[in-house]
């Protein structure tokens, strides 16, 4: 039996989980559940957005479906308090370092891509980010100038070691892909982007059948809505892959759609959708649940090894909004329990 851990977290976070969790439970796969609260929800109950139960409970799991936090309400709180603390402790704590994209448009989703029509059917691409790293764990904090100004920083830093690992993952999804991997850096100003572009050219000697290129940030931000069909698999650093899978998100219709699976070297994953915790239309019903259900195929593929499962899991989301079922962000009035439905009908 496998411990699937439920982290709901924040917004629409739980109602996105609980159907992703009703699409695991019909697979009758022998899975137990258990839940524990996160972010904001955690700060409420427990006083800290990943309470020490939280934390054991993810390290005992097999794989965590993860839904996301985020609370305006703490909006104000000190940095390490902050509901958004817990996914980054999360990552961190359990070395979730390799965060995979997927972004595809889905059969009916075309007209609702924000590319042109002649380019949007184009994109399928996954972005490989890196998520240890980067300005997010670099030193921060605040101090004030010599000219007596307030000053906020955040040191960015990629050691070589990260690079490669961060590599490596990206050549790899290359050769199981189209055999092209493009590096996503700021070469041309940053340090840690000439370290990145040097190890990552490295790697490269142990991947000779994959197509190694190198793009400037602005520039992929640009090419990816001029002509997306050009990009296989993209690795990049934590900041620079958030930035681009929303972006890449758009491209293929909707931030309602898009999964990803942060994984460590030792096989544990934690599945979430790319998107936040919405605070716009929480409590509504109103969320498209594809993102966190298709996230649980990942959890299926990469931590179970279920990959007959995960193919239905996708199989029956692509067949639900093939045949029309649309959440608001797609455009329709389906609410996300209906969605849910008509994916379980498919599965
Ligand atoms: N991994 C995570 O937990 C995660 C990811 C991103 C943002 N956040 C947090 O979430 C909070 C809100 O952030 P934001 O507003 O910048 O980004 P967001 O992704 O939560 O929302 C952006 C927009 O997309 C819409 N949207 C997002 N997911 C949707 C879905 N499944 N169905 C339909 N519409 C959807 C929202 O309604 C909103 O208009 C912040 O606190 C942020 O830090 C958390
Ligand atoms: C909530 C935030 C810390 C997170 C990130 O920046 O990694 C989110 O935007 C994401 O894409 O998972
Ligand atoms: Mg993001």
């Amino acid at each position: 039996m496998a411990l699937i851990a439920i982290l709901p977290g924040d917004g629409i976070g739980p109602e996105v989980t609980g159907e992703a969790q009703r699409v695991l439970e019909a697979l009758d796969l022998d899975l137990h559940f258990e839940q524990a609260p996160v972010g904001g929800a955690a700060y409420r109950a427990a006083g800290h957005p990943l309470p020490p139960e939280t934390l054991s409970l993810a390290r005992r799991a097999d794989a965590v479906l993860f839904g996301a936090v985020g609370d305006p309400e703490f909006d104000r709180l000190d940095r390490g308090l902050r509901p958004e603390q817990a996914i980054l402790g999360l990552r961190r704590e359990l070395k979730l370092f390799a965060n995979l994209r997927p972004a595809r448009v889905f059969p009916g989703l075309e007209d609702l891509s924000a590319l042109r029509p002649e380019v949007a059917g184009a994109i399928d691409l996954l972005i490989v980010r890196e998520t240890n790293g980067d300005v997010y764990f670099g030193e921060k904090g605040t101090r004030v100038t010599p000219a007596g100004l307030r000053q906020g920083y955040d040191l960015m830093a990629y050691d070589e070691v990260e690079v490669a690992r961060i590599a490596r993952v990206g050549f790899e999804a290359a050769r199981g892909r189209r055999g092209r991997l493009c590096s996503v850096d700021k070469a041309n100003v940053l340090e840690t982007s000439q370290l990145w572009r040097d190890v990552v050219i490295e790697a490269a000697a142990d991947y000779p059948d994959v197509t190694l290129s190198h793009m400037y940030v602005d520039n992929a931000a640009m090419q990816m809505v001029r002509s997306p069909g050009q990009f296989d698999v993209i690795v990049t650093g934590n900041l620079f892959g958030d930035i681009l899978s929303d972006q890449a998100s758009m491209c293929a219709g909707s931030i309602g759609m898009l999964p990803s699976a942060t994984l460590s070297a030792d096989g544990k994953g934690l599945y979430e959708p790319i998107h936040g915790s919405a605070p716009d239309i929480a409590g509504q019903g109103r969320a498209n649940p594809c993102a966190a259900i298709l996230s649980a195929a990942m959890l299926l593929r990469h931590s179970l090894r279920q990959p007959e499962a995960a193919d239905r899991i996708e199989v029956a989301v692509i067949a639900a909004v093939a045949n029309g079922m649309r959440t608001a962000d797609l455009g329709g009035e389906a609410s996300t329990r209906a969605m849910g439905d008509a994916v379980l009908a498919r599965l």
